[in-house]
């Protein structure tokens, strides 16, 4: 589940007096998602999500998120934008919360996708690259190459802990990654940097919403294929690659941007350091999430599994 805070239905019927959305009908807090709390609100006029923002989104940084989904919402992209109140401000305060209402869009997340929705959302991946060429705005990527290393220390020797080895494994994985890792040689520009496919709507193979912009950054542009390839190209569990997948993820996006000869031969590197970022955020929550949580950890180990795909040389006592 994904409702950390609750929203009153007096307090939800207030809030959105300040819009011209029509009056409350219904709201259902949504079970998917991690970060933050979403609800389905109806009113008599339309359909929107609540989403109020938690920890790990900074209050700062959501005027940058709002203006990229304005941004990619004016360029005609299935991404919703946030709706603004009647003083055109669309970052509100809700149960003590930064909050904002967002244009709901239709569509379905899938579980085990097909080739022909992997190239659809590899497609929609490049238009997106293209419409943000004349964005200004800029964001460090606070999951960037740079927190890797301090992530690893915070969580330290309690690795161990979900699996034996792990810590020695994932140490290993990190240094191989920075070696090869070259900031320097690839083009940047501002990436969704968390592309999975429970982050992309679709009704059977199109594109209906890509959402949840919440770790968007600018950092190098083919890292968000990498990213999207070691999500979408495996079962869950990372055990088993579906290279029909991965490929057609990589002719979906080369329909914008043909990967040159630097970016294919530098792939396995960037999609390891994508294994190492989400085996590191995935094993930090899984050591600070009570086991009787209301919400799902995801596996680290599922990372580990997908690492020694791009990576056979690791040590696989993990895998
Ligand atoms: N604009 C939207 N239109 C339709 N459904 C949405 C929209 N935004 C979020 N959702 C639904 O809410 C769920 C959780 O949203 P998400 O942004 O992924 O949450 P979190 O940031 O907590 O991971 C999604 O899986 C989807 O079902
Ligand atoms: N996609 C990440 C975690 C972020 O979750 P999301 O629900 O906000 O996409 C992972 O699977 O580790």
């Amino acid at each position: 589940m994904a409702v950390y805070t609750q929203v009153s239905a007096e307090a939800l019927s207030r809030f959105l007096t300040r819009f011209d959305v029509g009056a409350l009908v219904s709201a259902k807090g949504i079970a998917e998602g991690v970060e933050n709390s979403n609800y389905l609100v109806d009113t008599s006029e339309a359909r929107f999500i609540l989403t109020l923002y938690e920890k790990r989104v900074a209050a700062d940084d959501l005027p940058f998120f709002m203006a990229l989904l304005d941004h990619l919402a004016s360029k005609d992209l299935a991404v919703p934008p946030a709706v603004p109140d009647r003083d055109g401000r669309t970052i509100h305060e809700l149960e003590g919360r930064p909050a904002c209402l967002i244009r709901f869009l239709p569509g379905v997340s899938v579980t085990q996708p097909t080739p022909a929705q992997a190239f659809a959302a590899a497609d929609a991946m490049g238009a997106m690259h293209r419409a943000v060429a004349d964005f200004e705005g800029l964001r460090p990527n606070s999951m960037g190459l740079d927190s890797w290393r301090p992530l690893f220390e915070r969580c330290g020797r309690a690795l161990d802990e979900i699996a034996p080895g792990l810590h020695a494994d994932l140490g290993e994985a990190l240094d191989r990654v920075c070696e090869r890792w070259d900031d320097a040689a690839f083009d940047r520009c501002v990436i969704h940097a968390d592309l999975f496919p429970d982050n992309v709507l679709m009704l059977g193979d199109t594109v209906t919403g890509l959402i949840d912009f919440y770790f968007a950054a600018t950092d190098i542009r083919i890292y968000d294929l990498a990213i999207m390839h070691s999500a979408w190209s495996f079962d869950p569990q990372g055990r088993n690659f579906r290279p029909a997948v991965g490929d057609a993820l990589i002719a979906g996006y080369s329909q914008h941007y043909p990967l040159s000869a630097a970016e294919k031969a530098a792939f396995a590197t960037l999609a390891s350091g994508a294994c190492v970022r989400f085996a590191l955020s995935r094993a930090w929550d899984w050591l600070n999430t009570p086991a009787d949580a209301l919400v799902t950890r995801k596996d680290p180990l599922a990372y580990m599994r997908r690492l020694h795909h791009y990576d056979p040389e690791l040590a696989t006592r993990t895998a």
